[in-house]
């Protein structure tokens, strides 16, 4: 071999370790943290490479390491350690996949060609296609024995996946016990509704979290996570696509393998088309592009399956995937737009947001002149310039974003986005906090904060005080009558000035002021929560609240105090006591305190609390309970200071067993905990 050849050589080489050690980066982040950094469509382009590659040069295949390891031939994730591992019985693959129609019809050929043997060659009536729509959520396997839900499994790497039954269990919509004890495994997709996807990234939104990329990931990271009070809250659902090893109930086609799990009383989409003349499916995908946008789940895509099973194993299969489907995925709508400005945002927060102003342009139906950048990170990785031609792409109900630069557009004329100095509402000096990379606004008399921190304390869950729109704040602080959110119980002096704003007629000014009265009487815990401490939600304002009493006795607390309460963790802890301890925070507590507001949690549940049989015991319910919901037996347990397990082990003091308690019961028994029915608890444990 020549000296040109072998430089060649390691160059390709390079260039594919560069490739795979890429995909595998962001098949991590996708995964197995649930954080993709780039779209789908971007992803697989890069996969594509990677097989043209392996495809082009496949000595690089030929060494046996890689073969196994390069991510063109291996499924998904791997299967996290907080969870015990299933081996599935029957591996569960993946789809090949297309954004190409031309390539759609090239299945149609090559599924003619292998099957022609075996069916007439003249006449393939016998081919049957079934067109269905190709869910965005993950992958889920439930077993069942004589009828009883045993085991929910995820796909992990395909062969081995995680036991999610316990979280599994909180979905509504699957059946835990089926009409007929037959055992069976069936599989199909966990996915958040779009409704409550967008109702969750509000509230983390509201509550200084990260929001989730795409239901997909919000569906994944909910499942994947050990609370599973956080799934019935999140309101995650299951469609079914599959059942395995059919033919072993007697059922000869995919279609009656749909209507037998029906029957079962699984969730299905109904979206079942069949088609023997593949111009007619083809339609079908055309309609399917606009109508997907009508369902409340995300659809990546459609899946066309050979309907006869006795094909199946002529068809075969890859090691990835089965040769008896295909999966065409959905263009993401994309256009090309200029970049005018960047704009910068204040969030409740102080947190700085760079947005960008777009020239306008339709989009899915709708007109986009802005997109969020998330921050300068983002725009930095981008390399995003004002006056850039860029690509905007929105999927379904998703936030339209910056997809990337066209770079072939640039004209040199471009100008780098720099970071503000000030902020663009009220002007102060904006930094950095330490160890963050958001700009933040430290002004707590910035209007825009004001504005944004007033709509959350008034909102339904925090001090619930309706009425007060943004329109009315935003007046009152231009009068400069609202200076911070203690302002709004002065509002009642403002009679006048209310009367007189738009459509405020005065039974409207009476009921705002009433209500406003009437939140001085909300909980403690509630005002806790309407504070909008970074990190602190309704969840940890409630914990906080009942474990420390009163605010100043909060406020003392040092982080590591913070960080022994079970459930409060370090971002939580640190934000708590940064918040309670600036001056301008406490003053607007004192403030608050001296209008009234409840800042002690109420002395007769306290007491409760300091001398009651729960507290410091551990409980679990389990089975299905008459009088209290899941939930609520919880809350009441934290409440007065008990524990609440997530699984039956020796440390559980008393498991409480409503109807059909299975498993969990029987390994209580097995351990010799106490079980407790419903009314036993109550008698025993709150009438007193
Ligand atoms: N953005 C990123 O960083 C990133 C990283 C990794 C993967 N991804 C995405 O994930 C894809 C690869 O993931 P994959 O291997 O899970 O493949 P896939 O999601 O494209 O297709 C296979 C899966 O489709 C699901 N599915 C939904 N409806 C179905 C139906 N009706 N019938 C059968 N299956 C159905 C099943 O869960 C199946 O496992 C990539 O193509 C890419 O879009 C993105
Ligand atoms: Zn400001």
């Amino acid at each position: 071999m020549n000296l040109f050849n072998q430089e060649k050589n390691t160059e390709i080489q390079e260039k594919y370790k560069k490739l795979r050690s890429e995909i595998e980066y962001h098949n991590n982040l996708y995964y197995n943290e649930d954080k993709p950094i780039i779209s789908d469509i971007e992803y697989d382009k890069l996969m594509r490479e990677l097989k043209d590659f392996e495809k082009n040069y496949p000595e690089l295949l030929e060494e046996k390491d890689n073969e196994k390891n390069s991510p063109t031939q291996k499924i998904g994730g791997t299967a996290s350690e907080k969870f015990s591992k299933v081996r599935h019985r029957t591996p569960m693959l993946s789809l090949s996949n297309t954004y190409n129609i031309s390539e759609i019809e090239d299945f149609d050929k090559r599924v003619k060609k292998i099957i022609m043997s075996e069916i007439d060659e003249n006449n393939d009536e016998n081919l049957e296609y079934i067109l269905e729509l190709k869910l965005d959520g993950l992958s889920i396997s439930l077993i069942y024995e004589n009828g009883e839900l045993v085991q929910a499994v995820t796909r992990g790497d395909g062969q081995v996946g995680e036991d999610v039954t316990e979280n599994i269990r909180e979905i509504s919509s699957i059946p835990k016990k089926l009409k007929e004890p037959v055992s069976l495994e069936v599989r199909g997709e966990i996915i958040l509704p779009i409704s409550n996807f967008n109702r969750i990234n509000q509230e983390r939104e509201d509550d200084g979290e990260d929001v989730f990329a795409n239901p997909r990931n919000a569906a994944s990271g909910t499942i994947r996570q050990l609370d599973k009070t956080i799934v019935a809250e999140r309101g995650l659902d299951c469609y079914l696509y599959y059942l395995v090893n059919a033919e072993n109930y007697g059922i000869n086609t995919h279609l009656e393998s749909i209507e037998y799990i029906k029957n079962l009383e699984f969730q299905t989409t109904g979206v079942f088309e069949k088609y023997t003349d593949f111009t007619e499916l083809e339609k079908s995908i055309d309609k399917w592009h606009d109508k997907r946008k009508t369902l409340n789940y995300e659809t990546d895509g459609l899946v066309i399956k050979v309907n006869n099973f006795s094909l199946y194993e002529t068809l075969g299969y890859t090691t990835k995937s089965p040769r008896w489907a295909i999966a065409y995925k959905f263009p993401a709508e994309q256009v090309k737009t200029k970049l005018l400005d960047v704009t910068f945002q204040v969030g409740r927060t102080g947190v700085i947001t760079p947005v960008a102003e777009l020239e306008a342009v339709n989009l899915s139906g709708s007109v986009v002149k802005r997109a969020s950048l998330h921050n300068f990170d983002e725009i930095h990785r981008k390399n995003i310039k004002i006056g850039d031609n860029v690509i905007v792409e929105k999927a379904a109900e998703i936030i339209p974003q910056v997809v990337n630069v066209v770079f072939e557009d640039r004209t040199g004329n471009e100008i780098e986005i720099t970071e503000p100095i000030n902020c663009p509402v009220c002007n102060s000096e904006l930094s950095h906090e330490e160890g963050l990379v958001a700009l933040k606004c430290h002004n707590p008399l910035c209007p825009e904060k004001v504005k944004r921190q007033i709509a959350y304390f008034v909102s339904r869950d925090a001090m619930n005080i309706s009425g007060l729109g943004d329109k009315i704040v935003e007046k009152f602080i231009e009068l400069e009558k609202i200076k911070t959110v203690v302002d709004i119980y002065s509002l009642k002096n403002y009679r006048e000035e209310l009367e007189n704003l738009e459509k405020m007629g005065k039974k409207s000014v009476d009921n705002l002021i009433n209500n406003i009265e009437a939140s001085k009487t909300r909980d403690f815990s509630k005002v806790l929560y309407a504070l909008g401490i970074p990190f602190v939600g309704k969840f940890n304002a409630n914990l906080l609240a009942k474990t420390f009493g009163n605010i100043e006795n909060l406020k003392n607390q040092s982080i590591e105090n913070l960080l022994a309460v079970k459930g409060i963790g370090e971002k939580v802890a640190v934000a708590v006591n940064t918040f309670l301890n600036d001056e301008n925070n406490w003053k607007i507590i004192t403030d608050l305190q001296n209008i009234g507001l409840q800042f002690v949690i109420d002395e007769t549940n306290l007491e409760k609390i300091a001398d009651n049989p729960i507290k410091d015991k551990n409980f679990l319910a389990t089975g299905k309970l008459q009088k209290y919901k899941r939930n609520d037996i919880k809350d009441i347990i934290l409440s007065k200071g008990g524990n609440y397990l997530s699984a039956v082990s020796k440390n559980l003091d008393f498991l409480i067993a409503g109807e059909k308690a299975g498993s969990k019961l029987e390994k209580a028994e097995k351990l010799g905990i106490r079980v407790l029915t419903e009314e036993d608890f109550e008698k025993e444990f709150l009438e007193i």
